[in-house]
């Protein structure tokens, strides 16, 4: 390890063990980047408040936390002390139902979660003869596939992200602007949004060439300051980070060539949701005519709602805007609206990216030809 480079953090979330002893690891969120804490968690409450607090945040790290999260509820409930699982697989199904049910209440917006639990749920009914030993392996095969799946999304996110992306005459910076944090912090990989810039500054490294990226610090968790520029100045990319309202003074200066996200849920006809300041930031964009693209995986699309509008929006605790660091910004009697996601529709997106490819101008019917297989 050079001396330049940052001690090695542990990876967002692992699982650690056999299903029967085992534990989930998740780097907790909300103490970076001052703070490298790993939780361990061991049930499924564990998982739900991990989730709930955005100790592990971002769609696709939530919808793998929560399978592996099904496993330990399961577990708790069949096997609350180390020892062999009791009761039958009607009492197993019956555990899984409950943990499903219980987990799926930690946050409302990101599909992933619900597609992780339903994958889980429909891998064992399709083995209703496993013992409820066997049925847990099998749990655990099944969050462990989701996982290493996720992680190849992200590799591929990033290469056909990048393909998409200009270059600046010249030998001039390519300038890239994101919002919250898509990165291996939201992912089992390395990210979806933030896989297109680590691509995109390796292959302009490789060709002498520069990049920049900025970073709205996206209020109020400060998701971009915190963890963005946490995960880019760890790998060398020259990082910038600004206040979310200097985005339309950024983009003015004509530094920005391309604005890239993730997404927490893609509705069938494209409009996407993502943290909240991700629509006015593609308004913007549309305004200074800069490309705006949103990276996801097809595991963030949900073709069960026909547009943005039926995209549920999860609405956070007011003290999240009212105080910061633990204490009172807000002047006392003032309220809080605190919406945690907002909803970009699809004519100002440029083209959605997922591991399959490019959907330039995103209509219903073209996201339903790229996801006809899936
Ligand atoms: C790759 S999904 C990342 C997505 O999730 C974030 O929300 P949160 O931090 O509240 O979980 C944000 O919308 C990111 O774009």
């Amino acid at each position: 390890m050079s001396e330049s480079s940052p001690p090695a953090a542990p990876p967002t979330l692992r699982w650690v063990g056999d299903a029967l002893t085992g534990s989930l690891e998740l780097l907790d969120q909300t103490r970076l980047p001052g703070e490298v804490v790993t939780l361990s968690c061991r049930t499924d409450e564990d998982v739900f408040g991990a989730i709930r607090r955005l100790s592990v945040r971002g769609a696709p790290a939530i919808g793998v936390s929560a399978a592996f999260g099904l496993l330990l509820g399961v577990r708790q409930a069949l096997a609350p002390t180390p020892g062999p699982m009791k009761g039958d697989r009607a009492a197993f199904d019956a555990a899984l139902a409950a943990s499903a049910e219980k987990l799926a209440a930690s946050r409302p917006t990101a599909v992933n979660l619900f597609w992780a639990l339903a994958r889980c749920r429909r891998a064992l009914s399709a083995e209703p003869d496993l013992s409820p030993g066997d049925a847990l392996v099998r749990l655990l095969e099944e969050a462990q596939a989701i996982e290493a799946e996720d992680r190849a999304m992200c590799a591929a996110i990033g290469r056909h992200g990048a393909d998409l992306l200009p270059e600046p005459a010249g030998d001039g910076e390519l300038g890239l602007l994101t919002h919250c944090n898509a990165g291996g912090l939201a992912t089992a990989g390395d990210g979806t949004a933030l896989a297109v810039l680590f691509e995109a500054h390796r292959r302009a490294t490789d060709a002498g060439r520069r990049v920049r990226v900025y970073a709205d610090e996206t209020r109020p968790l400060l998701q971009g300051a915190r963890l963005t520029a946490w995960e880019l100045t760890r790998r060398g990319v020259p990082t910038t980070v600004l206040c979310d309202s200097a985005a339309a003074s950024l983009l003015a200066t004509g530094r920005v060539h391309a604005v890239v996200t993730g997404a927490d849920r893609v509705a069938a006809n494209g409009d996407a949701a993502n943290k909240i300041g991700t629509f006015p930031l593609a308004v913007l964009a549309h305004r200074f005519h800069v490309p705006f693209y949103i990276a996801a995986p097809t595991s963030t699309f949900d073709r069960e709602l026909a547009s943005g509008k039926e995209i549920p929006i999860e609405q956070r605790d007011a003290a999240e805007v009212l105080n910061y660091g633990g204490l009172r910004t807000a002047a006392d009697g003032a309220e809080a609206y605190n919406p945690a996601f907002d909803v970009t529709p699809a004519d100002l997106i440029a083209a959605l990216v997922t591991e399959r490819g490019v959907i330039p101008s995103p209509t219903a019917e073209a996201v339903a030809a790229h996801l006809a297989d899936a």
